[in-house]
């Protein structure tokens, strides 16, 4: 599924946030979006998210406009979308509940009655693929573990594993990794290359450098209410159009 934002504008209370904003997602890809703390990039991915609707420009979903759409049909995209916010929020059962819930929710009521049904009679539907998802994540160990005794590192892994378990056409996360050690950044930064290298087309707001550097095909840099620039990963670090996407990668812009 390709996704492709048009001159988005956005603001709170009368004050723009960005504005003229034109974006793409393809299906395989991770774009990082990268900039200074309260740019915007959370902003950004709850728009692409279909939370908010933007006051300007348009979201296109396979061509789809999807704000002009009937409500039903943009609720049927917006269950193709996986988003994963910055806080872990995971509620008061088993790592497997937690990781389960997403399935769950992209669920129409009818097939949630179904798979209640069947769940009755035999093993839930859609076990195997949060476990897949929990094993991506390292955690299938603690499948049957209560969520509220995992470790702060552990809850953001449960968090990414839930919003893989039902296989989205395209992953959005924030920040996935700000407060996460060396070692388990690098199992989400492994988790999402795993879904890129499975078609899923993935958007990444970080504000680490590096980690964009890693992982990202193309990186989008928005500075100043706008972005300023969006190319391929290894030019805009070693060869950038903007002259302040420069100085913001070599920590020269101050804000
Ligand atoms: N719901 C809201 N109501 C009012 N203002 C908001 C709201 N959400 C965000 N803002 C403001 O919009 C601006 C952009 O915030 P946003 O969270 O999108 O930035 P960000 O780049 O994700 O920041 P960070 O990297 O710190 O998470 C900030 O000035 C913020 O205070």
């Amino acid at each position: 599924m390709t996704l492709e934002a048009h001159s988005l504008g956005h603001g709170y209370g009368g004050e723009d946030v960005f504005e003229s904003l034109s974006l793409s997602v393809s299906p395989g890809e991770v774009v990082a979006i990268i900039g200074p703390s309260g740019v915007g990039k959370s902003t950004l991915l709850r728009l692409l998210a279909l939370f908010d609707r933007p006051d300007e420009g348009t979201i296109t979903y396979d061509g789809d406009s999807v704000w002009q759409l009937p409500k039903q049909r943009r609720l049927e995209y917006r269950r193709r979308i996986g988003m994963v916010f910055q806080e872990a929020s995971l509620f008061d059962a088993s790592v497997r509940r937690n990781a389960t819930y997403g399935l769950r929710v992209r669920q129409s009521w009818g097939d949630r009655l179904r798979h209640e049904l069947a769940r009755l009679v035999s093993r839930p539907n859609g076990t195997s693929a949060a476990l897949e998802a929990l094993r991506t994540v390292g955690l299938a160990d603690n499948a049957d573990q209560d969520a509220a005794s995992l470790s702060g590192g552990e809850k953001q892994r449960v968090a990414f594993a839930r919003a893989l378990a039902y296989e989205p056409d395209v992953l959005l996360l924030d920040e996935p990794t700000s407060d996460l050690d060396p070692r388990n950044t690098a199992v989400i930064e492994d988790a999402i290359q795993q879904a890129r290298n499975r078609g899923i087309g993935v958007a990444i707001a970080t504000h680490d450098m590096h980690q964009a550097e890693r992982i990202a095909d193309r990186v989008a840099v928005l500075l100043d209410n706008e972005l300023i620039e969006i190319g391929s990963t290894e030019i805009v670090f070693d060869d950038p159009t903007d002259d302040r996407t420069r100085k913001f990668i070599d920590g020269e812009l101050v804000y």
